[in-house]
């Protein structure tokens, strides 16, 4: 090779170096979700246990990822540090173009607040609360004034999610189904672009869980909502966009079918 050719093949490999730099920056502005070297070590006594090791993540807005693995592969882990409630060892996240790793612990719960809605597998109701008075209760949470709008709001939510005729009972009242889709019609008060959602169908029979995870996948597409589960349910690989898998907290990425 000559002096100009290494020249060339040097020059060649930056210009390639800069353009991968800058589509990954480009990625992590627009992506609704994105992890870049995150690792998570526990510390016990002098033993270290790395439960998430150098994962790299990339969620477009308005599609549902599905984080699936063994039990221990650290999926609640990841999940917990991409929603900002852990602070990971190392690495960064990006949630809706904002790193969330450098925010202040002040900044972060508004941010959360503001932007996240969350979905568990215990639904996480109010006993003593009414449907209605559950995502009454979150508006509230959420800075939305006047008790009457709050009414109102909580109302159509519950609309949404098919429970107009449910809004006056108790927990208790409902099914397993029907908790949930309260508990959806909750994380969806304020209007937040991202929900999360863990084993959000682990705890309701066939038929119920698939009406949640119909629910789910038109939050996403009508919505354009970007929806990131916690599963071990099989069913919901039929609706998901990709399924991201995690081994001993490794990530191994695939297209779902
Ligand atoms: N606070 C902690 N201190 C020490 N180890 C922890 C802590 N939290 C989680 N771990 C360990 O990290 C690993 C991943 O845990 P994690 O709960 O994320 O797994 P998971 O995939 O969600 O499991 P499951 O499907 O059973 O809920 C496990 O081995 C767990 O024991």
């Amino acid at each position: 090779m000559t002096a100009s050719q290494i020249r060339f093949a040097e020059y060649a490999q930056l210009q390639s170096q800069v353009a991968s730099t800058a589509i990954g920056s480009t990625q992590i502005k627009t992506n609704a979700i994105a992890a870049r070297g995150v690792e998570m070590v526990f510390q016990s006594g002098a033993e270290r246990f790395y439960a998430l090791k150098d994962i790299d993540l990339d969620i477009q807005r308005g599609d549902i990822y599905l984080l699936m693995g063994p039990s221990g592969s650290g999926k609640t882990t990841l999940l917990s540090i991409l929603a900002g409630i852990l602070t990971p060892s190392r690495g960064s996240v990006h949630l809706l173009g904002q790193e969330i790793t450098r925010m202040s612990r002040t900044q972060l719960s508004q941010f959360r607040l503001e932007n996240i809605g969350f979905i568990f597998q215990g639904f996480n109701l109010f006993p003593a609360l009414t449907a209605l008075e559950n995502v009454e209760l979150a508006l509230k949470v959420k800075g939305l004034r006047g008790r009457s709008n709050r009414r109102q709001q909580a109302q159509s939510l519950l609309e949404q999610v098919g429970l107009q005729d449910k809004v006056k009972l108790l927990p208790r009242e409902l099914s397993g189904g029907q908790q949930q889709r309260v508990a959806i019609a909750r994380a969806l008060a304020g209007d937040p672009p991202l929900i999360m959602a863990d084993e959000p169908t682990a705890a309701l029979d066939s038929r119920s869980g698939h009406a949640v995870i119909e629910l789910l996948r038109n939050l996403a597409k009508e919505g354009g909502r970007t929806v990131l589960m916690v599963t071990h349910d099989p069913r919901i690989m039929d609706v998901a966009d990709r399924v991201v898998n995690l081994e001993d907290g490794m990530l191994d990425q695939r297209y779902a079918a």
